[in-house]
Parts: structure tokens; C-alpha cells; sequence
């Protein structure tokens, strides 16, 4: 296999940034030194001086293909894959799902079936909950065994996905004891379906109203059951997608307590606000997802929590819907409005924003967006990192290009960007996936079918 020496970048990692050459061998990092220090010979050199060498992102949740309100979301294993390395992700963690009355495997053997010889990056797989029982419970065991750890319950939307306190309680002592980590989407779908058919009675039916009903307070509601009954089960919890300051400050109290909670957040909730989706002409539909976007107060305590790690990850919850014929099945009742957006093109460059604007520095870009989804989901060393032995999944970014976020120039299969127009400073400009080439200066030289399946362990913030 091809040698490859990247030299004279600023190596940057979680725990550390440094002037280093890398050496590349076997899909794997076979070592890091000092510029210049080791007499190295390649097949390959790329000169990335004035650029950083950072670790593939790991975006931990994505949604591929899922199947949602009649549709489904618009990427595909391929078309999500490659959008994902263009903007420098190496490894998707997406949501397997279990159909009600069906066996968790054969919801897994159906997005193992969607993905297999699909992707252009490593990928892995969550499993979606919708049925606990007896037999999903003893299910999960065997999951967990096999490299399928993490398991989605929804408090949210019944008679779909969710589960009932008891459910959770079940399936949160069950991970208890397997080391699985239960993840959870943290709404009170009961409360806000009333709130739904209130509004609608009202003839409140624009994209603005999914922000009203779904209201800050139902998802801080719902957090702090979740940490209790999660505690109740002396089990690990990760809330996903937290996008109410309220929410959070259940999260950083139940941490402060030193329970084992943890916390995501994503970029549309650091960026975006309920101004989105109040934009005129059925505009707001393009922001409709669950948690909803906030308004911009809510940002600050987000970005806060980031800085003091009462949040720990940032991933996209990439599910994208085209506002053209998807979005639209919402037009006169927001209820109807396929909940998701697209980002998994946008994250790696969106938090770079972020370390220009001040709100997290270098390396906490590289924890938040690496190391710490790696981690948490079983995958590190392999992922999340630049050091002898690890996958050679490796990005060349250029922390001095200009680009305009938008739809015109992305690689998501969505008629839209969330983020049209916004400028950022820095630029994915070489990516590396266990040490093939999928982007070389901009140009896509991947295929789909490089990306692997990749099993993970547990949890390792817990032993
Ligand atoms: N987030 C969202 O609106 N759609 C995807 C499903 C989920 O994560 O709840
Ligand atoms: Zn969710
Ligand atoms: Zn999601």
C-alpha cells in the first residue's frame, strides 16, 4: 500500500498542537516527528505547510436514508458519505431503526443492507428503539457484543418511536448492565401533542409554531426524567441534540452530582435561531427539526457549556429533506413537516467559525468534533486522533480560505443549505480515510465502497 508523508503541518489533536511530519503506512499513522528530523522516503508527499493535519471528524449522528413522516431523508449511505468527507468527517455513527413489532435485527440487517458497499467513509451504527419488550431487551445484549453499543429512546413522538417511562427504565437497566449507552431524544411528546392540536385549532399552522409548541421547558422536562430514571437504572445517559438552556442546566447539575450524563449539541442550535424559522413564504420549514431551534439567547449558555464540558460532543443530527416536495408535505400544518436538516458538509468548518470567533479554542474544536465522539462510542484510538497505530483518517485544512456556505456549491443531496450565504474563514482541502485519498485539493477521488463497516466497544468515559 501507498506510503504517504505529510509534512510540515501543525498537527493538531485534543491533548496537543504541534509542527510535525506524518507518516502514513497500512492505513494507519506510523509515526509522528519533529519537521524535517526523520530521513522518511514516500510514494507520496503532501506539503501541508501553513495548513493544519487534523483528525477526520467523527460525526456521531446521522441519518442516512431514515424514514420519516412518509418520506425519507435524501441522502443515501453514498450521497451522505461523500458530502461528509468533502467537509472533512472520516466516520458517521448513523441511526439503525427498529420498525414496532420488528426485531431489532432486522432493522439492523436492513441498514447494514442500505449502507454495504455504499459509503465512502467508515461508518457505524446506533440502534433507534421503538419497541422495548422482552426480546428486544435480551436483543440489545447480543448488539452491544457485536459492536452496536448505543441505543436511541425516544420521549418524543408517540405512537411512533416513542417509549413510555418504564420502557426506558427497562431498557436503561438493561444497558446498565451490558455497557450499552442509552441515548436519549429528550421532549415531552405527550405534552407537545397537545400543544400541537391546540395551535392547530387556533390556525396557528406556519413552520414558526413547531418552535412554540415544542417548548424549552418540555425538553428540560424531559431531561431531568431521564437523568432520574437513569439514575433509578444506575445507567450512563447521553442526551442528544440539547438545544434549551434549560435543558442544559439539568445536565450540568446532574454532572455536577457526578452522575455518568452526558451531553450533545449541534451546529443548527449554535447558529441558528427561531428567526429561521419564522422566514416568510413557508421558509421556516427548511429549520424545522426536533429539539426545535431556540431562540438566540439560548446559544450563549450552548457555546458556555461547550467551554466548561457540561456539553461534550457536537455532531450534525444529519437528516436532510429537500424543501421542494419533502418539506412541502407541511404547507397548512407544521405538524406535517419532515423533521430534520441538513449538515454533515458543514460541521468540521462551522466550529472552525467558532475557534476564529472565540468561543472554543483549537483543541477543544478537535475534542468536541474527534476525540470525544470517538470515545464516547467506543472508537478511539482507531478514530478521533493523529498518533502511531491509529486509522490515517486525516484532513489538510487550510485555516486561511474564504468560503460561502450554500447550496449551489455543496454535495448534500438537499435542494437547500441551512446555512446559505454564511461566510466562514478555513477549508477542507485534503482528506485521507485509513490512508486513501477521497478529497486531493478539492477534488473528490474517494468511491463509494472504500467505507467500512466498523464495529465499536463501550462507552470509555466509564472504565
Ligand atoms: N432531529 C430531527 O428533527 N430529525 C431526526 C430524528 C431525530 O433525531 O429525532
Ligand atoms: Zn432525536
Ligand atoms: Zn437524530
Amino acid at each position: 500500500m501507498t506510503r504517504t508523508l505529510i509534512t510540515g503541518g501543525l498537527v493538531i489533536t485534543a491533548a496537543e498542537e504541534m509542527h510535525a511530519d506524518v507518516l502514513v503506512e497500512n492505513g494507519r499513522v506510523e509515526a509522528v516527528a519533529t519537521p524535517g528530523s526523520q530521513q522518511w522516503t514516500a510514494d507520496r508527499v503532501i506539503d501541508a505547510s501553513q495548513k493544519y493535519v487534523i483528525p477526520g471528524g467523527v460525526d456521531a449522528h446521522t441519518h442516512m436514508e431514515l424514514p420519516f413522516g412518509g418520506t425519507f431523508a435524501s441522502d443515501t449511505f453514498e450521497t451522505g458519505t461523500k458530502a461528509a468527507a468533502w467537509g472533512g468527517t472520516t466516520t458517521i455513527i448513523d441511526f439503525a431503526v427498529q420498525s414496532k413489532g420488528a426485531a431489532l435485527r432486522s432493522g439492523l440487517d436492513a441498514w447494514h443492507a442500505k449502507a454495504d458497499g455504499n459509503c465512502a467513509i467508515d461508518y457505524a451504527f446506533h440502534m433507534i428503539v421503538s419497541d422495548v419488550n422482552d426480546s428486544t431487551l435480551k436483543e440489545m445484549d447480543g448488539l452491544v457484543a457485536e459492536g452496536v453499543t448505543s441505543f436511541k429512546l425516544f420521549m418524543a413522538y408517540p405512537g411512533v418511536f416513542y417509549s413510555d417511562d418504564g420502557q426506558i427504565l427497562r431498557a436503561m437497566q438493561r444497558a446498565g448492565d451490558n455497557g450499552g449507552l442509552i441515548m436519549m431524544h429528550a421532549e415531552n411528546g405527550i405534552a407537545i401533542d397537545v400543544l400541537v392540536q391546540q395551535a392547530l385549532a387556533r390556525g396557528e399552522t406556519d413552520p414558526r409554531y413547531h418552535g412554540e409548541v415544542r417548548k424549552a421547558l418540555l425538553e428540560a422536562e424531559a431531561t431531568h426524567r431521564a437523568i432520574k430514571l437513569a439514575q433509578v437504572a444506575g445507567a450512563p445517559l447521553y442526551v442528544v441534540h440539547v438545544s434549551a438552556q434549560e435543558a442544559l442546566t439539568e445536565l450540568a447539575r446532574a454532572r455536577h452530582d457526578g452522575l455518568p450524563v452526558f451531553g450533545e449539541t449541534c451546529p443548527q442550535y449554535l447558529f441558528l435561531s427561531t428567526d429561521n424559522l419564522a422566514e416568510p413564504d413557508f421558509g421556516g420549514a427548511k429549520y424545522v427539526c426536533s429539539t426545535p431551534l431556540r431562540p438566540r439567547e439560548h446559544q450563549a449558555a450552548l457555546w458556555r457549556g461547550l467551554r466548561t464540558n457540561d456539553l461534550q460532543v457536537v455532531s450534525t443530527d444529519h437528516c436532510p429533506f429537500c424543501f421542494s416536495g419533502q418539506k412541502e408535505l407541511g404547507r397548512g400544518d407544521f405538524s406535517k413537516i419532515p423533521n430534520g436538516m441538513p449538515g454533515v458538509e458543514n460541521r468540521m468548518d462551522l466550529l472552525h467559525q467558532a475557534v476564529i470567533d472565540g468561543h472554543i479554542s483549537r483543541r477543544r474544536w478537535i475534542e468536541i468534533a474527534c476525540a470525544t465522539p470517538a470515545r464516547m462510542f467506543g472508537l478511539y484510538p482507531k478514530k478521533g486522533t493523529i498518533a502511531p497505530g491509529c486509522d490515517a483518517d486525516i484532513v489538510i485544512y487550510d485555516p486561511h480560505a474564504e468560503q460561502t456556505i450554500s447550496a449551489a456549491t455543496h454535495h448534500m443531496n438537499v435542494d437547500y443549505s441551512a446555512y446559505e450565504g454564511t461566510q466562514v474563514t478555513g477549508r477542507v482541502e485534503t482528506v485521507l480515510s485509513r490512508g486513501e485519498l477521497v478529497i486531493t485539493d478539492r477534488e473528490f477521488t474517494g468511491h463509494a465502497g472504500h467505507g467500512a463497516y466498523t464495529p465499536r466497544g463501550t462507552c470509555q468515559y466509564l472504565h
